[in-house]
């Protein structure tokens, strides 16, 4: 871990069950890689999670079992690590090549910007060569603008220790927002390519699909429908993500699908057992195969990372791991990751407390910082609308140092602020609630409002609100290691307490629940409005990510304007304005 990481506390744990097939599955870890400082439960970094890898693969070999590690992208944005520096992600690539991973694929965040696809194509592509899938992206080569795919379409592979031949595809769902460098094919015409018809029809005793996809998404039960369609018999694995939750399905009784959350909280573990040879399945006549698939997502500290390898403190760190760790630390301190830009008086929550709120991040931008930064000195007396996506701010502030990295890990993006001025307010007014509340209306017009929001709730759609919400022991000072002040219970620390289609036993740790407020897809802050009655019209200004929406919301409103009609409001990225209110408003030291 990160010498200022917390310290990882105890917690009564539910152990891994292994198979003759087992992964370790890490996804949206947006540049994490460093570990939650001031988080005990996810405080390993990505040197913690090489040397547990290392000894992983020792105990499958030990076993004559194998271990395949996995990753389902969206690696970068989120983190200073990776996008305080210049160019973005400077130390990152060395640092994420250090893991050994099996298969890997694409995320989003990787083609966002045309420069990010660059660098995934000129580095991580390569760095993973033969285990980096590309099912259904194309990159443009900057040169000659030819089209030719990220990396190769499938992979074919025999597994060192059993032996077993896998066949595995990597895919992303249909997006659309990618830079014009790269080309993404939905998943239901990929499915119908030559090549993939093909591949299904390779003999495999295991099909296994990853994808920056979530795992209730149709793209994968697509992929899933035609892989069965020729396969009757064999077991197919998913490992998806995007949605940024712990989350496990069976599509049939031969398939298993997890995701593994996000922002290096979690390690999946999944494993499958039974026969898996479709020679010795043929032996027995292609009966019973006695199939069990087991999945756990283990929270990433170190105290559980012994725990599951069977080591301590002194034997646990590997030579590998102890220098991906140190590279992490320099990293982190040439990019002056800890410098603070002013010290929280409290937490400030995306999904734990309620909106609007005192408690509340969406509250304390709406009421506190836009009204501050959202400001033309030229236009600051006309009266204006600010619209701001929650999707855009990434992660909670916690009370105490508000650092360079916390910048990023709360508001990665470069948005700025564009505005349309003198819109009709019969019309501007209509617009937030066309955002939040219709839907249906934008999603007919082929702009799904859901992409505003945070990626949590494609998957949470209600508010899970828990009779005795947190732990007993939460609060100031909270997360107490168990049996301290001479208690016999264990206290448990707030964390994941997941539901999934399997069960409720998923997790490693055992926790004490959080709530989860769902929140809308856009905020809005009301500026120097006339004290009384409604102004004729207002300056309309709004995230950038959210240009297309907002230019459909009021065309639905009865005001037509198009993109020459936007213009930047105000100099600078939201974040550096962001970090500029926190400086100049909350105290210096903690
Ligand atoms: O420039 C941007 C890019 C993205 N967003 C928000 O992020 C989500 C996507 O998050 P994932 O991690 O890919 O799941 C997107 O829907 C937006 O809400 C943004 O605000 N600005």
């Amino acid at each position: 871990a990160q010498p200022r990481a917390a310290e990882p506390i105890p917690a009564p744990m539910r152990d891994l069950v292994w198979g003759k097939l087992n992964f370790l599955h890490t996804t949206d870890t947006h540049g994490w890689h460093a570990g939650h400082l001031q988080e005990s439960q996810y405080s390993a970094d990505w040197g913690d999670y090489v040397s547990f890898a290392e000894h992983m693969r020792k105990k499958a070999d030990d076993n004559g079992v194998d271990l395949l590690l996995v990753d389902t992208g969206d690696r970068v944005e989120g983190n200073g690590l990776y996008d305080a520096s210049s160019p973005k992600g400077k130390y990152y690539y060395d640092i994420y090549r250090e893991q050994d991973v099996d298969i890997i694929c694409t995320g989003n965040h990787e083609l966002y910007i045309a420069s990010t696809a660059d660098r995934e194509h000129e580095y991580t592509v390569p760095n993973f060569k033969g285990k980096y899938i590309a099912s259904n992206l194309d990159y443009i080569l900057p040169g000659t603008g030819e089209r030719v795919p990220m990396a190769q379409r499938y992979r074919k592979f025999k597994t060192k220790n059993q032996g077993l031949e896998v066949v595995a595809f990597g895919f992303l769902f249909d997006f659309t927002g990618n830079a014009n460098n790269t080309v993404v094919q939905p998943v239901r015409e990929t499915i119908r390519e030559k090549w993939f018809q093909r591949a299904i029809r390779e003999t495999a005793d295991v099909f296994v699909v990853i994808g920056h996809v979530g795992v209730q998404m149709q793209e994968f039960k697509d992929v899933f429908a035609a892989i069965r369609r020729q396969n009757w018999h064999t077991p197919v694995l998913f490992f998806g993500g995007h949605v940024h939750v712990r989350d496990a399905t069976a599509y049939d009784s031969r398939s298993f699908a997890m995701a593994s959350g996000r922002y290096f909280e979690t390690i999946g573990w999944m494993s499958v057992d039974g026969v898996l040879k479709r020679s010795e399945e043929e032996e027995g006549g292609g009966g019973e195969r006695g199939l069990a698939f087991h999945r756990r997502y283990i929270d990433n500290n170190l105290f559980g990372l012994y725990h599951h390898s069977g080591l301590n403190s002194t034997t646990f760190h590997t030579e590998h791991g102890r220098n991906v760790t140190s590279s992490i630390a320099r990293a982190r301190k040439e990019l002056d990751l800890d410098y603070t830009f002013g010290c929280a008086p409290k937490n400030y929550w995306m999904t734990r407390s309620p909106y609007p709120g005192p408690d509340s991040i969406y509250t304390l931008l709406e009421e506190e910082v836009i009204p501050d930064v959202a400001v033309n000195p030229e236009r600051k007396d006309i009266p204006r609308l600010v619209i701001a996506n929650t999707g855009a701010i990434r992660f909670d502030i916690f009370k105490g140092a508000f650092t360079r990295d916390s910048t990023y890990i709360t508001s990665p993006f470069l948005s700025v602020l564009r505005y349309i001025p003198d819109v009709p307010y019969f019309a501007a007014k209509k617009v937030i609630k066309l955002l939040n509340n219709a839907g249906k209306i934008m999603a007919d017009a082929h702009m799904d409002n859901e992409f505003m929001a945070i990626p949590e709730k494609l998957a949470i759609k209600e508010s899970i609100i828990y009779d005795t919400p947190v732990s007993p022991f939460s609060g100031e000072g909270a997360q107490k290691p168990m049996g301290q002040n001479g208690h016999k219970e264990p206290y448990l620390v707030e964390g994941y307490t997941t539901r999934d289609d399997i069960g409720d036993d998923g997790d490693d740790a055992v926790h004490s629940r959080i709530n989860f407020y769902v929140v809308p897809n856009c905020i809005q802050s009301e500026l120097s409005f006339p004290e009384e009655g409604e102004p004729e019209t207002v300056d309309l200004v709004f995230f950038d990510f959210i240009h297309p929406w907002v230019l459909m919301a009021l065309k639905f409103s009865g005001a037509v304007y198009t993109d020459k009609d936007v213009s930047l409001y105000v100099e600078g990225t939201f974040t550096e304005l962001m970090a500029g209110w926190i400086k100049e408003n909350w105290p210096a030291k903690c």
